[in-house]
């Protein structure tokens, strides 16, 4: 946990854990060294079990978005949704930085930010049926073939995904990317543990912020893709 302001102190391990975390600047590192100890977790394999109650402080539903970059959804929708708990996991600290500096701002009780990658998260330290929903919103596409086992929505993560849902438990996709927009559907279709909210792709949900992301999209004139599935 952090307790010191300077960015220097933070920022080697930062830069030991991923490569993609990011240069903090000494703002975004301030607000970090303030709210961390409280709000943040640090996702390590092999260390206790995420203990959801102790870091929210109460028994909630649990919505997770995986890949929340700036955190701009998260804290938009635990805003508007104050009875369920949301959980920002990204590896990038700067937008982890800035969840919870806007969290603060906002007095969102029911925000928290989890650092690392996702998917030890999924498999290591989340229980079975302990998710409410997922998000996956925007995920980077990595168009090029050979970099496709390093997407997010592929079935060994879906499978994970689903079996940290509850029974009935929703998966959110979006995406601009149309070839990745199929293979998601294609790959959430055919695990058998998930069930297609809609017939192929879902109506944008009112309820999804616009982020930088789709922003960015739509002024390109690439449309946007959205799926939602639920655990049978
Ligand atoms: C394109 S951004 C989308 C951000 C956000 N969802 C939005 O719509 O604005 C994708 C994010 O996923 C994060 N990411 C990629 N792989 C991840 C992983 N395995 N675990 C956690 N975050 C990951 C990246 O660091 C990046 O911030």
């Amino acid at each position: 946990m952090f307790t010191q302001e300077k960015e220097s102190q933070v920022a080697p391990h930062i830069r030991t854990f991923h490569p993609r975390r990011g240069r903090i600047g000494a703002g975004r590192a301030q607000a970090l060294a303030r709210l961390w100890p409280q709000y943040g977790y640090e996702i390590e394999p092999g260390g206790p079990p995420f203990d959801a109650a102790a870091l929210f402080g109460r028994r909630a539903p649990l919505v997770i978005e995986i890949g929340c970059g700036m955190g701009e959804a998260v804290a938009a929708m635990a805003a508007s949704d104050p009875g369920r708990d949301y959980l920002g996991v990204d590896v990038h600290t700067p937008g982890l930085a800035n969840l919870l500096a806007t969290a603060e701002r906002g007095a969102l009780r029911n925000v928290r930010a989890a650092r690392g990658d996702a998917v030890e998260l999924l498999r290591d330290l989340l229980a079975p049926d302990s998710l409410d929903a997922v998000h996956v919103f925007f995920p980077d596409p990595w168009p090029k073939a050979r970099h496709h086992k390093r997407r997010i929505i592929r079935s060994d993560v879906v499978a994970l995904i689903r079996g940290r849902l509850r029974p009935d438990g929703t998966l959110r996709c979006a995406t601009d990317w149309a070839p990745y927009a199929a293979r998601m559907l294609e790959v959430l279709t055919a695990d058998a543990g998930l069930s297609n909210r809609h017939a192929g792709y879902a109506p944008r949900p009112g309820d999804r912020p616009q982020t930088k992301f789709e922003r960015r999209a739509l002024a390109a004139g690439r449309p946007v893709f959205d799926l939602e599935f639920t655990r049978r």
